[in-house]
């Protein structure tokens, strides 16, 4: 497991100030943080531009000193052991940093292999497996400017597991891809996790992703945690409102009058709109209305030709939670 306990991390920066001279601020990147990484688990790292997300990720990772606090992993303190640390996790970083273009995908990965102290047949092999495993066996020998993005960001994916980590972080991994590479990216993120039992920190502003991905989610503000729970619960926690749609056909206004006042009666709303050759209506409530509707207009005998609940998204309780912190 990795823990974070009580982290802090603060930039101190000179100011250039009138007459030559300068003062010192003072930047509180992140305060205080605490949260933990299991083996098998995705956990999403959230929070606006400027949160500390990637001061967190760097920390993490050991490119960073925290100012205070104690981070370790699988009990070993990254201060105190950093090199036993470094073994255990990689980064890889979305968009296309981190890689040498002139060299090829094998090249790049040789040499990122010896930075880790691989050598020899251990070392090709594993290049080489990786390289197959992520679809790059046939452009392994062509110079990475070559790549489409798609090949650039598993190249990426390849150098980020050169050294067999134990633990992952991915700081945007799908950051200008395109839908189906994005899709084959989730799709190999869920493998390395739930069948290969790395554990994994992401950070992404497609909130789908990070609902479809993660197992639970940490939302930073300012450098605070403000939360940390599961997509599931969080949406519970913050999304008060459903919305159902339904379409029925040949309703007379006095059928569309009884629907409205049962669904009232419920302490649900009632919008209606008139659709070609039928009746258009949705039922907003703090409840998931689905029964409710399906049940009044089959009491009525209306014939529903449409039916649709619109599933309440992350996004939507990101939006509605970050309305209150703002507030
Ligand atoms: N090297 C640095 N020197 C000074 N200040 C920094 C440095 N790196 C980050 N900061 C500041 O620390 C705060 C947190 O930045 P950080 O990059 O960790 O946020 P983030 O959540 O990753 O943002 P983004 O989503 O925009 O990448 C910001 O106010 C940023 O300006």
């Amino acid at each position: 497991m990795i823990e974070a306990i009580n982290v802090s991390k603060h930039y101190t920066l000179k100011e250039k100030k009138r007459w030559f001279r300068s003062e010192k601020k003072t930047i509180e990147a992140v305060k205080e943080l605490n949260l933990s990484i299991n083996k098998g688990e995705i956990i999403g790292l959230l929070g606006l531009n400027g949160a500390g997300k990637t001061t967190t990720i760097k920390m993490l990772s050991t490119l960073l000193k925290p100012s205070s606090g104690t981070i370790t992993v699988d009990g070993v303190d990254i201060e105190t052991n950093p090199m036993e640390v470094k073994r255990k996790v990689n980064m890889i970083a979305g968009g296309e940093r981190m890689l040498y273009w002139r060299l090829t995908g094998y090249e790049n990965l040789i040499y990122f292999g010896k930075l880790y102290g691989l050598a020899g047949d251990v070392l090709r092999n594993r290049c080489q497996s990786l390289l197959e495993n992520m679809g790059l066996g046939e452009a392994a020998h062509i110079p990475v400017e070559r790549y489409s993005k798609g090949m650039k960001q598993r190249l990426q994916i390849a150098r980020g597991l050169i050294n067999d980590p134990t633990y992952l972080f991915l700081d945007e991994p799908t950051l200008g891809l395109d839908a189906p590479v994005a899709k084959h990216l989730r799709k190999s993120v869920k493998e390395l996790a739930h069948q290969q039992g790395k554990g994994i920190l992401l950070t992404s502003h497609y909130l789908e992703e990070v609902e479809e991905l993660c197992d639970k989610v940490y939302i930073i503000d300012k450098g605070i945690m403000v939360l940390e729970d599961t997509p599931k619960n969080i949406i519970e926690t913050f999304v008060k409102e459903f919305r159902v749609t339904v379409e029925v056909q040949n309703a007379s206004t006095e059928q569309i009058h009884s629907v409205q006042r049962r669904i009232h009666e419920k302490g649900a709303s009632f919008v209606s709109t008139e659709a070609a050759g039928g009746f258009v209506f949705e039922v907003i409530s703090p409840f998931d209305a689905t029964p409710l509707a399906a049940s009044v207009c089959f009491e009525l005998g209306l014939d529903i030709q449409r039916l649709e609940t619109k599933k309440p998204k992350l996004e939507d309780a990101i939006i509605q939670m970050s309305e209150g912190l703002s507030a």
